[in-house]
C-alpha cells in the first residue's frame, strides 16, 4: 500500500485551475519531489494531503486513510511544514517547538530522540524570537516543529526557498537522515539540483504531472543531441541559435548556451562554429554535454505547450 495516492485529483480556485487530473503515488520511504516553477500546483497539492483544503474531484490516501473522512487520523501522522508563515514570530524557538508539541499533546522531552541532531543546532539559539533568526535557522526549526510528534510522513513545501547554499546543503542532509529513519518525505522545490537528490520525481507545470521518473530516468530520456555553447556575448549568441536551420531550441543555461538539434551532426561543433563565426561572435566554444533534470523538463513544458490542455 502506497504511503501517498493521488487519483484523478482537481482543484481551482475560481476561474483558476490550480491543479488538473493529478494522479500519483508515493512509497515508504521514499523521498519523493515535486518540482515545478511558481503556481504549478505544488502547494495545493500539499493543502490537500495535508487535509486543510478539499479537492473538486478525484480521491487521495494518506497513510491509508481517506483524506475526507479520515483527516483526523491523518493530522496525527503526517508532519507539514508550509512554505510560509509556519512559525510563531514572537515566540521564541523554545517556546515554538514547546507549542507545536502540546498541539499534538506530547512533549519536547518524549520526542527527543528524532529531532536531537537539529535541535542540538538552535540550542544556542533558543530564547530568540523566531522572527529574529536567519532563514536557514528558521528553516531548522520549522523543521524541528513538523517532526515533534514523529510524524510517518513528512509534507516539506518549498522548505530551502530563501535558504542560503550551505544551509540548502545541510537541508538535504537532513532530510537523507530522517529518510534513514524510515520517514517517507514529499518535498517541493523549484530548484533542479534538488530534484536530482529525490529518489524519483514529480515534474509540474499548471496543475499537470507532466512526468513521474527518477532523476537518472529523467536525464536518460532526453530525446535530442546537446550542447553547451559559449561566445563573448550571450544575448546575440542566443538570437543567433534559435535561428541555426538545425536547432530544435535554445535557451539560457548558467553561463552557457544550451542548444538541442533536430537531428544528430557528426560534425555539429565544427557546423556550429563556422556559423557563429560568420555572425561575427568571438571566443566561440561548443561541447557535446550530457542532458540535466532541467533540460528534460524544458523539453517537456516545450512538447506540452504545443500540445492541448486535455
Ligand atoms: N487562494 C487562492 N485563490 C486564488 N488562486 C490561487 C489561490 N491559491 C493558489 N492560487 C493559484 O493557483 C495556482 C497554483 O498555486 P499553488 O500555490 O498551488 O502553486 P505552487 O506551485 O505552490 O506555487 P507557489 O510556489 O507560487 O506557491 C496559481 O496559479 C495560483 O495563483
Amino acid at each position: 500500500m502506497p504511503a501517498v495516492e493521488l487519483t484523478n485529483i482537481s482543484k481551482a480556485y475560481g476561474a483558476t485551475q490550480a491543479v488538473r487530473n493529478v494522479s500519483l503515488t508515493v512509497e515508504p520511504g521514499e523521498l519523493f519531489g515535486l518540482i515545478g516553477p511558481d503556481g504549478a500546483g505544488k502547494t495545493t497539492l500539499f493543502r490537500i494531503l495535508a487535509t486543510l483544503l478539499l479537492a473538486d474531484a478525484g480521491t487521495a490516501t494518506v497513510a491509508k486513510h481517506d483524506v475526507v473522512r479520515e483527516f483526523r487520523a491523518i493530522r496525527n501522522v503526517v508532519g507539514y511544514m508550509p512554505g510560509r508563515f509556519s512559525l510563531y514570530q514572537d515566540l521564541t524557538v523554545q517556546e515554538n517547538l514547546e507549542f507545536f508539541a502540546a498541539v499534538f499533546r506530547t512533549t519536547v522531552r518524549e520526542n527527543y530522540e528524532l529531532v536531537r541532531d537539529i535541535y542540538e543546532q538552535l540550542v544556542p539559539f533558543k530564547d530568540r524570537r523566531a522572527g529574529a533568526l536567519s532563514g536557514g535557522m528558521k528553516q531548522k526549526l520549522a523543521l524541528c516543529c513538523a517532526l515533534i510528534h514523529k510524524p510517518e510522513l513528512l509534507l516539506l513545501d518549498e522548505p530551502t526557498t530563501g535558504v542560503d547554499a550551505v544551509s540548502r546543503q545541510e537541508f538535504w542532509h537532513m532530510l537523507s537522515t530522517l529518510k534513514e529513519r524510515g520517514i517517507t518525505i514529499v518535498v517541493s522545490t523549484p530548484y533542479m539540483d534538488e530534484a536530482a537528490l529525490c529518489e524519483r520525481v514529480a515534474l509540474l507545470q499548471t496543475g499537470q504531472v507532466l512526468r513521474v521518473d527518477t532523476p537518472a530516468a529523467l536525464r536518460e530520456s532526453y530525446p535530442w543531441p546537446l550542447y553547451a555553447v559559449r561566445a563573448a556575448r550571450m544575448h546575440p549568441l542566443l538570437q543567433d541559435l534559435r535561428a541555426y536551420p538545425a536547432a530544435h531550441s535554445c535557451y539560457a543555461f548558467g553561463e552557457t548556451a544550451h542548444l538541442s538539434l533536430a537531428q544528430p551532426d557528426a560534425a555539429a561543433e565544427a557546423h556550429l562554429k563556422a556559423y557563429l563565426t560568420a555572425k561575427g561572435h568571438h571566443d566561440v566554444s561548443v561541447a557535446p554535454v550530457p542532458a540535466t533534470i532541467e533540460d528534460t523538463f524544458m523539453d517537456l513544458l516545450q512538447t506540452h505547450h504545443s500540445a492541448p490542455v486535455s
